[in-house]
């Protein structure tokens, strides 16, 4: 449903010149399966779920989602998901009811089908008592049912959630997590962004480590954790960290002789 295929983004950052944000980034996610991206601040996993979800364009690579390619069908790709980021909007004058319904228009959803969708989904994530209430007197947990509400109203089979639980109290993250859950177990397809190693604990079937851009471990969890002999995702998230850091100052101090071998004359 999810295919990644050598999936890369590069910016022009005026401080930073060229930033090589993903490289080579491949993986699958089926129906009923959650995939977890973790990775620290930077490493590229935004990115990635932007290209996933048509924001942005890879530079190098493809990706196919549910069925259609995001570059040469962005359309067909954005009727199919639901992506949910830190940034998706809560409008200040707009109630929780109208928000969800003016997404639902904006989806296409005829009247008779966005009502019945809109009672379903008020329902299912315990949103009827605060219908009315305006964007600008919402706590941050009703905001973040109403962004995930905002993304499943056209009922689409793929979610791309990018930190979906940052910035929330631990109860407001276990009735998010939870939903994820449901979420799966009604075959969704659903790829998902976190620093947290607990949740990727609770929720994935397998998961991506990514950091420097790249994937530097991909597989079910206890496979992963076996293959690297660590105890836990932990251990085994700081060892692939180190292993990846000790790379790229390798490669830095070549690139750096190489530089003054130049200078001299000398050959390496
Ligand atoms: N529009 C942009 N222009 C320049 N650089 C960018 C842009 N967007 C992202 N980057 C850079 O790409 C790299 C990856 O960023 P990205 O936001 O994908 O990471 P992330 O894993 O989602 O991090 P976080 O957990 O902090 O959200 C970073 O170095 C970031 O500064």
């Amino acid at each position: 449903m999810i295919h990644v295929e050598h999936l890369g983004k590069s910016f022009h950052d005026y401080q930073r010149g060229w930033v090589e944000a993903v490289r080579d980034v491949s993986f699958d996610c089926r129906p009923g399966e959650i995939f977890g991206l973790l990775g620290p601040n930077g490493a590229g996993k935004t990115t990635t779920l932007r290209i996933l979800s048509t924001v942005l364009k890879p530079t190098t690579g493809k990706a196919v989602v549910a069925g259609y390619d995001v570059v040469d069908d962005p359309m067909e790709v954005r009727r199919r998901i639901g992506f949910m980021s830190a940034g998706t909007g809560i409008y200040d004058r707009m109630t929780a009811w109208e928000l969800v319904a003016y997404f639902g228009r904006l989806y296409g959803l005829p009247k008779d089908r966005l009502r019945e969708r809109m009672e379903t989904v008020f329902g299912w994530l315990r949103m009827d008592d605060f219908r009315d209430v305006l964007g600008s007197k919402m706590s941050t947990g009703m905001k973040q049912k109403v962004s995930i509400a905002r993304t499943i109203i056209h009922d689409p089979p793929v979610l791309i959630f990018d930190e979906p639980t940052s910035g929330l109290d631990i109860l407001v993250q276990r009735i998010v997590l939870d939903k994820i859950l449901e979420l799966r177990d009604l075959g969704k397809t659903i790829v998902f962004s976190t620093h947290s190693m607990s949740e990727v604990e609770r929720l994935c079937s397998r998961v991506a480590i990514i950091y420097r851009g790249e994937l530097q471990a991909q597989g079910p969890i206890d496979e992963l954790v076996a293959r690297h002999g660590q105890p836990d995702v932990e251990e085994l998230f700081f060892a692939l960290v180190e292993q990846a850091d000790a790379r790229h100052a390798e490669t830095a101090r070549e690139a750096l002789e190489t530089t003054s071998n130049r200078g001299t004359g000398r050959t390496p």
